[in-house]
């Protein structure tokens, strides 16, 4: 029989081998590697994995059920077409205003605003992938047969500049797609989720080179390192050329209407900012006062992404 000391040092030695040590000590967990729905994708001459998780949003609004998703598909881009593109991108220069959701140099780079390439040589590279990969999944995923990519941007997280981007929607994506650029083995931490307030939601999501991570405006996330450096290629996608257009966010007045508090919540923003035509603050503390809690968060100066 088994000793109660040697059973606890069984239980504890699981525990211990199913998290690093360092991700015990710096309480960081992934997305569980058991829970997604997995499929094979084949999207004309790409093949691959999707996998997608199913997340509980409940918390954002006491008594009122939510729920998003986020997916992460592998395989279909070769690690060898990520190492060029890291390559290309980091002989950029970076931007160094008031990035949108803190306020401090923002090291960013766009290939992409407004629906055109500021980048033709980046465009190059990225358009085959943009026009028969990620619009044709990130339609068929959203039912959004118009979705059309608005901005394409470079995130730098180097250890001397960047170590945060502090939780935030993507207010103005109906949906947001990330790639990959460094091995993770390279940097500890690096994006995650929160589905709800409480940060004991919060899941890493560890990326390969050339590994996509899809999610839509409603579900919130950031970005924490710990140590090395990390770049991102981030993927903007509006609901139809007409919204890339004009810079308009028009999918939040229908979830919005419905009850969606984070679409709420983000439609305040747009008003707040004047995204959504002037400045209106009386739209935003009517979307704010619909959601109750939520308006708090806007009373308390939470940043929009
Ligand atoms: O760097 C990333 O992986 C994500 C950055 C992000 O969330 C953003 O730019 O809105
Ligand atoms: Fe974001």
């Amino acid at each position: 029989m088994v000793s109660p000391r040697l059973y606890e040092l069984g239980t504890l030695s699981v525990l211990v081998a199913s998290r690093s040590a360092w991700e015990l000590s710096h309480g960081i967990t992934y997305l569980d590697p058991s829970s997604p729905v997995s499929r094979n994708l084949q999207i004309g001459g790409y093949q691959g994995l999707e996998e997608r998780w199913l997340l509980e949003k409940s918390l954002r609004i006491p008594n009122l059920p939510g729920s998003s998703s986020c997916m992460r598909l592998s395989k279909l881009l070769a690690p060898s077409f990520a190492q060029q593109l890291l390559a290309q991108v980091q002989s950029q220069s970076y931007a160094v205003d008031n990035d949108s959701v803190d306020g401090l140099p923002s090291f960013e780079y766009y290939p992409m605003i407004n629906g055109t390439w500021s980048d033709e040589e980046l465009g190059k590279l990225l358009q085959p992938m943009v026009q028969e990969l990620i619009l044709p999944y990130v339609r068929s995923r959203y039912s959004c047969e118009e979705c059309t990519v608005a901005e394409i941007l470079v995130r730098r997280y180097l250890s001397e500049e960047r170590r945060t981007h502090n939780l935030h929607f993507d207010g103005h994506a109906y949906a947001t797609v990330v790639l990959g650029l460094t091995p993770p083995d390279e940097y500890e931490g690096g994006l995650y989720i929160q589905p709800t307030p409480h940060s004991n939601s919060r899941r890493f999501v560890q990326l390969e080179p050339g590994d996509l991570f899809v999610h839509s405006f409603d579900l919130q996330h950031g970005v924490r390192l710990w140590s090395g450096s990390r770049y991102s290629l981030i993927f903007w996608i509006k609901s139809s050329p007409a919204a890339v257009a004009t810079g308009t966010t028009p999918w939040y007045h229908r979830s919005a209407a419905e009850g969606d508090p984070d679409a709420m919540y983000n439609l305040a923003g747009q008003f707040l900012q004047g995204i959504e035509g002037e400045v209106d603050v009386m739209e935003a503390l009517m979307c704010g006062c619909k959601i109750g809690k939520v308006s708090f968060c806007i009373m308390e100066g939470q940043s929009f992404g």
